[in-house]
């Protein structure tokens, strides 16, 4: 039977075909929230229009997911050669230690590689866009009521009126700025800023221990700058697992990076100061003045403060749309608003936010607004990585709502017990499963391992098919490897 609450009654001759009956679908912003959700619109048959901004692809593309991925595929090999020594590799001319600062990395090229990337990334989307016969309108769009968009010129000034039988709002977040230290785009700078950079910066004060935080903190520090990471709290990456984030501080401190914790920035400024270079005997620098009055002295700040969702002046309020207090769109589980027949996907409802779940907002929107079959967002199932060195990856149940009074079984295995993990020399990180007593269902897992965003996906599998920790450990694991250790964790008793 058909959803009485979807935007449209689901139609089986729904063709695809430019008039008739074909709804109307459009969406305001093209990142991944938007761009899969027109793709899904148009394969179902819709008229669809999308209105964007800046760019295809969005600042997953453009600005977030794609070149920090790949500034992070350039860390990678450096941290691995910082790390062969012990394998036994040896400098070719003095048969030294290979150590990563002897190496050195052209960064205005590094850079000019990720904008290439994002561009051609942000192509690729606008093609499959442009086949599956979706409409792009440049410019900036915004709510009017249920029914309408409108377009906007750079301007301000409404360029078209575009009719719609659904709404799909998908317009993202931009960086959090702290009032006194906005970003200037040169010693002060926001994620979306590093790419500019021509030099790399000789001290990175990254003020934030957050994801984005600490995955930039981890790179910059492979790169070969020094690296000072300020945390407002008494661990990294605050909100996952404690275990975790205590291997990550204790690789950052072995690599050198300075751990500022319990320290709120209050401020940032740009000062010159010597140099004692024989020049003009004064250089750029910054200074972060925490709350407590310390100052701490760098050549660049990178403000890594969270997000904060893009939903002002879109009239969400006046058409009737509920915002949090955060101004991050109210939605349900099928992606529905407060205003029938207008949805919303991604980083602007504050759901997990991760391209993989702005996605799958974007699709399950359409399939609820169009009638077709779909199943709510299961919050359980996500699973996301953090991309240092090592990487973390989790899904599902953590071990902190074990804390938080949730019941389940912990089973962890240290990494340095893998036969893999000895043979390449890591030391370390885990595994670690969440299990439902009685049942033995896999509830959740962490891995912290070189890799951890690859191993999560069998534990992922687990957690979404319902699996047994038993089922998981009966399938095949290739010997050696770093997967067996997953089958062994699925294998050993709880808190052995
Ligand atoms: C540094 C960093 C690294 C990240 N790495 C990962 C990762 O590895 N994996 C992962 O899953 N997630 C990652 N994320 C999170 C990921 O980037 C976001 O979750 C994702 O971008 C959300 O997609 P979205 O479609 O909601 O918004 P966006 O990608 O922000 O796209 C929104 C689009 O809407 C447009 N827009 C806004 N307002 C309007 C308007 N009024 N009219 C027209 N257009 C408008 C904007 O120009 C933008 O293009 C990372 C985030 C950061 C900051
Ligand atoms: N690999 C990935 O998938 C990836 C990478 C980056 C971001 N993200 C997504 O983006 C989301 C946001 O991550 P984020 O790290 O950008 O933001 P966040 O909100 O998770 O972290 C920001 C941190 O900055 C701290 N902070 C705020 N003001 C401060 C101040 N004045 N001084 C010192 N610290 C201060 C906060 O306490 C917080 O710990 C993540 O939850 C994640 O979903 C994902």
């Amino acid at each position: 039977m058909a959803d009485p609450s979807t935007a449209l009654p689901p139609d089986p001759d729904r063709t695809g075909a430019d008039g008739g009956s074909a709804p109307r679908v459009v969406i305001i912003g093209g990142g991944p929230g938007g761009y899969e959700a027109a793709l899904t619109a148009a394969r179902t048959g819709a008229r669809v229009t999308l209105v964007e901004e800046r760019g295809i692809g969005g600042a997953a593309v453009l600005t977030d997911v794609v070149p920090s991925k790949s500034l992070v595929a350039t860390a990678d090999v450096l941290d691995l050669v910082g790390a062969s020594a012990r394998l036994g590799i040896r400098d070719a001319e003095d048969a030294g230690e290979p150590v990563a600062g002897s190496l050195t990395v052209d960064l205005a090229r590094v850079n000019e590689r990720l904008r290439g990337l994002a561009r051609a990334q942000s192509e690729d989307i606008a093609a499959s866009l442009a086949a599956a016969g979706v409409v792009v309108r440049p410019g900036r769009g915004r709510l009017e009521d249920a029914e309408h968009v409108a377009v906007l010129a750079e301007g301000g000034e409404a360029v078209e009126m575009l009719p719609a039988d659904v709404v799909l709002l998908a317009v993202g977040a931009r960086p959090r700025e702290l009032p006194e230290g906005r970003p200037d785009g040169e010693r002060i700078l926001s994620w979306t800023q590093l790419y500019d950079l021509d030099e790399l910066p000789s001290h990175l004060i990254v003020v934030g221990s957050g994801v984005t935080g600490a995955e930039f903190a981890s790179a910059y520090r492979a790169l070969g700058s020094e690296v000072t990471l300020v945390s407002s709290r008494d661990q990294v990456l605050p909100g996952g697992d404690e275990d975790a984030a205590a291997v990550l501080e204790e690789a950052f401190t072995r690599r050198g990076v300075t751990l500022c914790s319990r320290s709120r920035a209050a401020s940032a400024r740009r000062e010159r100061v010597a140099d004692g270079d024989g020049g003009d005997g004064s250089a750029e620098g910054v200074v972060v003045t925490l709350e407590d009055g310390r100052e701490i002295r760098g050549s660049h700040v990178l403000m890594a403060l969270g997000a904060v969702p893009a939903t002002a002046g879109l009239g969400l309020e006046e058409a009737g749309v509920r915002l949090r207090p955060s101004g991050h769109i109210d939605t349900d589980r099928v992606s529905r608003t407060s205003v029938r027949g207008v949805y919303a996907a991604g980083d602007c409802t504050g759901v997990h936010p991760l391209a993989s779940v702005a996605a799958m907002q974007g699709r399950i929107a359409m399939h609820h607004a169009l009638g077709e079959a779909v199943g709510p967002l299961i919050h359980q199932q996500v699973s996301s990585a953090v991309f240092t060195s090592p990487e973390i990856a989790m899904v599902g149940l953590g071990a902190r709502e074990l804390v938080d009074g949730a019941d389940g079984e912990v089973h962890v295995l240290p990494l340095a017990t893998n036969p893999r993990a000895k043979m390449q020399g890591l030391t370390d990180g885990f595994v670690k499963l969440v299990v439902r007593p009685g049942s033995g269902t896999v509830m959740g897992g962490v891995v912290v391992a070189p890799r951890a965003s690859e191993l999560i996906h069998p534990i992922t599998l687990a957690v979404a098919q319902r699996m047994t920790a038993e089922e998981l450990a009966s399938a095949f694991t290739v010997y050696p490897s770093l997967t067996g250790s997953i089958a062994e964790a699925a294998r050993r008793p709880a808190g052995e």
